[in-house]
C-alpha cells in the first residue's frame, strides 16, 4: 500500500486529507509538525509527503530542505500544501526539490492528480536506476561465474596499485590456469567444464580476503590480485587453491572428475613495473613455467 504522509499543524486539515487519502486507498500517517514530520520519515521512509509550507516552529520549507539534503530522503517526492496561490514561498520550495504544489482549499482530484504524476515519475527514476545497475553488473562481471571480468579487473587492480605505491606497500598477483581443461570439455562435455569452472571460482572465493580482487580473465584462466600481500603470503594463498582444488571432485551428471591448476605468483617491483600489465606478464611467465614443469604447481618469483 503507498504510504503518504501528511504534515500540518491544524488538526481538521489532517482529518479531512486522511479521509479523502483512505477512500483512494491510500496508506495516511499524520504528522503534527516538521520536527515530527522527519521523525517519522527518520523510523520509516514513505513513499510521498504533503507538506504544509506555514507551520510554527521548523517551516515546511525548512523541512524541505533538511529533507532535500539528506541522500537517504532526497528521493521521497514531497508535494507542498500552500495556504494562497500568490505564495512565494512555493518558488523557493520547487527550488528546493519539492515535486509539486497545491494551494488550500485542497480540492482533491486535483492533488490526487499530481500525486499520482509524482509517484509515476518516481517509479520511473527507480526502474532507471535498476537498469543502469544491471548495465553495470553486466559490464563488469563474468557472466558464468559472476565475479569481476578482465576489465573490471583491470580497472579495480590498478587503482589498489596506485594506492599501494603511495603508501609503499605489498601487492602480490595470482595468475591461475586449469590444466588439460580442453580435455574435460571434450571428455565430460562443455557444461560439466562450465560447473568446474564454477567450482574453481568457489574455491578462489574462499580462499581470498573480502579486499582481494578475484578475476576471470577469460577461458579458464583467473587472476586474483592481493592487496598488503607479499610473495609469501601471496604463495600461501596460491597453495591453498591448488591444494583445494586437487583434492576437490567435480559431480556432473553420472560423471565425476578433478582438477588442477598451475599458478604463476609475483609482486610488484618499483624498478620494473609501472602497471598492472607488467606484473601480469610476469604471473603469466611463471605459469607458463608451471604448465612446462609438469601442471598443477605454483611458482613465485
Ligand atoms: N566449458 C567451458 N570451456 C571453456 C570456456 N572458455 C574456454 N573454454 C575451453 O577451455 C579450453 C582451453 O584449452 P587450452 O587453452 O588448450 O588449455 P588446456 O586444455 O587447459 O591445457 P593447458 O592449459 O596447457 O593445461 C578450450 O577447450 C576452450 O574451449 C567456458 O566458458 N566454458
Amino acid at each position: 500500500m503507498t504510504k503518504i504522509l501528511v504534515v500540518d499543524d491544524v488538526e481538521d486539515n489532517i482529518v479531512l486529507l486522511t479521509f479523502d487519502l483512505e477512500d483512494d486507498g491510500f496508506d495516511v500517517e499524520p504528522a503534527r509538525s516538521g520536527q515530527e514530520c522527519l521523525d517519522k520519515v527518520a523510523a520509516e521512509k514513505p513513499d510521498m509527503i504533503l507538506l504544509d509550507i506555514r507551520m510554527p516552529g521548523l517551516s515546511g520549507l525548512e523541512t524541505l530542505e533538511i529533507l532535500k539534503s539528506d541522500e537517504a530522503t532526497r528521493m521521497i517526492p514531497v508535494i507542498m500544501v500552500s495556504a494562497t496561490t500568490g505564495d512565494q514561498s512555493i518558488i523557493r520550495a520547487l527550488d528546493l526539490g519539492a515535486h509539486d504544489f497545491v494551494s488550500k482549499p485542497i480540492e482533491y482530484p486535483v492533488l490526487a492528480a499530481r500525486m499520482r504524476s509524482a509517484l509515476r515519475l518516481i517509479q520511473a527514476k527507480r526502474d532507471l536506476e535498476k537498469a543502469n545497475k544491471e548495465l553495470e553488473r553486466l559490464a563488469t562481471r563474468d557472466p558464468l561465474t559472476g565475479i569481476n571480468n578482465r576489465r573490471s579487473f583491470f580497472k579495480l587492480a590498478e587503482a589498489e596499485l596506485t594506492k599501494t605505491i603511495r603508501h609503499g606497500r605489498d601487492i602480490a598477483l595470482l595468475m591461475l590456469d586449469a590444466d588439460h581443461f580442453k580435455m574435460i570439455n571434450d571428455t565430460y562435455g562443455h557444461a560439466a567444464g562450465d560447473e568446474a569452472l564454477l567450482t574453481i571460482t568457489e574455491i578462489c572465493q574462499n580462499a581470498c580476503r573480502e579486499s582481494d580482487i578475484l578475476a576471470r580473465l577469460g577461458g579458464e584462466e583467473f587472476a586474483i590480485c592481493c592487496p598488503d600481500t607479499n610473495l609469501e603470503g601471496a604463495y600461501a594463498v596460491a597453495e591453498r587453491i591448488r591444494q583445494q582444488c586437487e583434492n576437490t571432485v567435480i559431480e556432473h551428471n553420472s560423471a565425476s572428475f578433478g582438477i588442477t591448476l598451475s599458478i604463476g605468483i609475483t609482486t610488484f617491483v618499483p624498478s620494473q613495473d609501472k602497471s598492472i600489465t607488467e606484473m601480469l606478464q610476469r604471473a603469466d611467465n611463471l605459469l607458463y613455467q608451471a604448465k612446462e614443469m609438469g601442471r598443477n604447481r605454483s611458482i613465485a618469483c
